[in-house]
């Protein structure tokens, strides 16, 4: 297939009519991506009304999102986390903003049994969720051999596996009524690796199959009002990473939850985070692996990542 499309390239760029047809042909596909992007905004959702569950609420990226979802009128938001404390004091900030009623709950999504039994308990007092924000996260840092076998564990429980429980147990109700959006908070490190953080890519890499493959089995189960999105944001100005060094490129957590809910009014499968980095998607799979490992050589990425584990 690779040869014969190589042999396509290369009789297509022997005459300038043939160049000709090939700037054609890229017109057409820009053309095309943009009447999608045009007819995806007429078709803009609403989220007011909506009955939000956003995990790993109590800070960063979580926290942004449960007020970005109230500023834009979900009618119910209903928090998880661990730390009660940072719980309460989010869905104080959510009440203020006087358009949402907020409810926390301690669930930690590493326990398989304690997420069931948490949603069983939000399904009872507030109602069907509507919108699942699949963001809880965690990271170690360090090399293959330097981590514990327990943290490796740990990052797949909360970071992949959650993402399989919540899902389970909201989907039903949604297919039901044929209304509803699952969203996943993955990562650029979903996309290409960075070296020191094994666990956590993998985890990554996971989400951005998971979601490709519901969002398939949706469509041909013809779900089509029941909406998936997978985010990738590149590097966050958040607790998390918050020793690595800040790139021309990072996001606040503010970006992250706008675009995100742009995602789920608009109905995008994938979202990456800043737009730049879809070039590493054309570098990884257009180009030799070393173009992209000369990339983050050049840029200090591959160096950073080590600072950023030496410090854990
Ligand atoms: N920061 C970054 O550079 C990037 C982050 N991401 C992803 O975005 C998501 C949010 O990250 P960010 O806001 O930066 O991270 P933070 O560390 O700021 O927040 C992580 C959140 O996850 C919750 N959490 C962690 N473990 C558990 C658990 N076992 N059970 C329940 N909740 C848990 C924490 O709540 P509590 O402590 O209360 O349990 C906290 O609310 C993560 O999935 C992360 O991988 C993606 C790309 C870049
Ligand atoms: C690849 C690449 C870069 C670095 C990206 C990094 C360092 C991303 C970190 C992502 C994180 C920490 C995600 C967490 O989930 C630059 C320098 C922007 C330049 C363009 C190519």
């Amino acid at each position: 297939m690779a040869h014969f499309l190589t042999r396509v390239l290369k009789a297509l760029c022997e005459s300038p009519l043939r160049i000709l047809l090939l700037f054609f042909v890229v017109l057409f596909r820009s053309c095309q991506y943009v009447c999608v992007r045009v007819l995806r905004a007429e078709r803009r959702k609403s989220v007011s009304g909506e009955t939000v569950l956003i995990t790993g609420a109590s800070r960063g990226i979580g926290r942004c999102l449960a007020l970005e979802f109230a500023k834009h009128g979900a009618d119910t938001i209903v928090l998880w986390g661990r730390d009660e404390e940072k719980l309460s004091s989010v869905k104080k900030e959510v009440e203020d903003i006087g358009t949402s009623r907020c409810h926390y709950y301690r669930c930690d999504v590493g326990d398989r049994e304690q997420v069931y039994r948490t949603i069983q308990k939000v399904q009872e007092d507030v109602g069907t969720i509507t919108i699942l924000v699949n963001n809880a996260g965690v990271v170690h840092g360090g090399t293959l051999l330097e981590t514990k076998d327990d943290k490796i564990e740990e990052t797949l429980r909360v970071n992949t596996l959650s993402h399989f429980w919540t899902t389970k147990s909201v989907l039903p109700s949604m297919l039901a009524r044929g209304r509803g959006h699952v969203v996943g908070i993955a990562s650029t490190l979903g996309l290409f690796a960075l070296p020191g953080v094994s666990d956590y890519v993998t985890s990554k890499f996971s989400l951005v199959g998971f979601y490709e493959s519901l969002a398939a089995e949706l469509r041909e189960q013809g779900h089509r009002d029941v909406g998936v999105t997978c985010v990738c944001p590149g590097h966050t100005t958040t607790d998390m990473f918050k020793d690595l060094t800040t790139q021309p490129f990072s996001l606040t957590p503010q970006q992250v939850a706008e675009q995100t809910i742009e995602a789920v009014k608009t109905n995008q499968r994938r979202v990456i985070l800043p737009r730049v980095m879809h070039l590493t998607w054309i570098l990884k799979s257009w180009l030799p692996g070393s173009w992209m490992r000369n990339v983050l050589y050049v840029t200090g990425a591959m160096k950073d990542m080590d600072n950023f584990c030496a410090k854990r």
